[in-house]
């Protein structure tokens, strides 16, 4: 059975907290799903994780909707969520309607996700949702906005924090599905977390959430630099280091093929 987003704001009102992970192709969506978790995100850092940007600016709606396609081939359980690209959305609602739904028809996922609470936003956000596209929030850090911020964290004064619960309740308001709050103090996410009814899910914003997500990248110990509130389960990157060489020496020692 398919998760809906009825389902992730039902959890919310239970305390049972969403599992989150990010993905980019076929093979690796599949695992994340078998494995239960609850919502797979096609997140545009897969601009530097699969394509080697160094920021997320440069992946095109179109890159987007190749990588959402091969994801949702290997997804049966968990609900698909696609970043909207930088450029993608900004520049009126038109063309964000045409970029979401472009994604909706084309990648068969069932949601989008746009970045930032500005009053733009809001009003893309609740465009959106009147003609039925479902959208995820995500304020905090907001990468596609690294030239003006930086990658630090945000909500560190009173007057910051108090401007991200209100993009997040206008956010609520405007209809979004759920909000990623990422690089927010632990406390700002427990007060915005209580303050909305709709699910939150963080990343580097503490343990109140209602749900968590990571990029799948960096909890398998793959991406060559981790953010700080990251955690690797695993070194990846040292198994197949380990595994190519071991091929190598049976290669060069005649030992493949037996
Ligand atoms: N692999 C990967 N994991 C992520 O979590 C992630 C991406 N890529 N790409 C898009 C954004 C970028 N993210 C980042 C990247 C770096 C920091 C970081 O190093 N922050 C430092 C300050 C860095 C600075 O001052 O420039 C910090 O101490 O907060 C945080 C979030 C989170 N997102
Ligand atoms: C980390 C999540 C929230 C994201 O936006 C991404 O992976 O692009
Ligand atoms: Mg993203």
């Amino acid at each position: 059975m398919a998760i809906t987003i009825q389902q992730l704001q039902k959890w919310k009102r239970q305390g049972r907290t969403i599992v989150s992970l990010t993905a980019w192709d076929y093979l690796l969506a599949k695992v994340l799903d078998e494995a239960g978790i609850d919502l797979i995100l096609v997140g545009d850092s897969l601009a530097m994780v699969a394509l080697g940007h160094s920021t997320t600016l440069p992946v095109s709606l179109e890159e987007m909707i190749h990588h959402a396609k091969a994801v949702n081939r290997g997804v049966n359980r968990a609900l698909v969520v696609c970043d909207l690209p930088f450029l993608s959305y900004q520049e009126s609602v038109s063309q964000a309607i045409h970029s979401a739904g472009k994604v909706l028809k084309e990648a068969g996922v069932g949601a989008v996700k746009i970045e930032g609470g500005s009053p733009r936003i809001i009003n893309t956000v609740a465009e959106l949702t009147a003609i039925g596209i479902p959208v995820m929030g995500h304020v905090g850090l907001t990468p596609q906005s690294v030239h003006r911020l930086g990658y630090q964290q945000q909500g560190k004064t009173v007057e910051e924090a108090n401007r991200i619960i209100d993009e997040a309740i206008a956010l609520e308001r405007a209809g979004a599905f759920a909000i990623i709050l990422e690089h927010i103090p632990g406390e700002l996410a427990a007060t915005i977390t209580a303050e909305v009814t709709i699910p939150t899910i963080g990343i580097g914003a503490g343990v109140k959430c209602d749900g968590q997500v990571l990029v799948t990248a960096d909890l398998l110990g793959l991406s060559d630099r981790l953010p700080p509130f990251a955690k690797s389960y695993l070194n990846l990157r040292q198994v197949i280091t380990s595994a190519v060489k071991d091929f190598a020496t049976d290669v060069q020692e005649h030992h493949f093929p037996e």
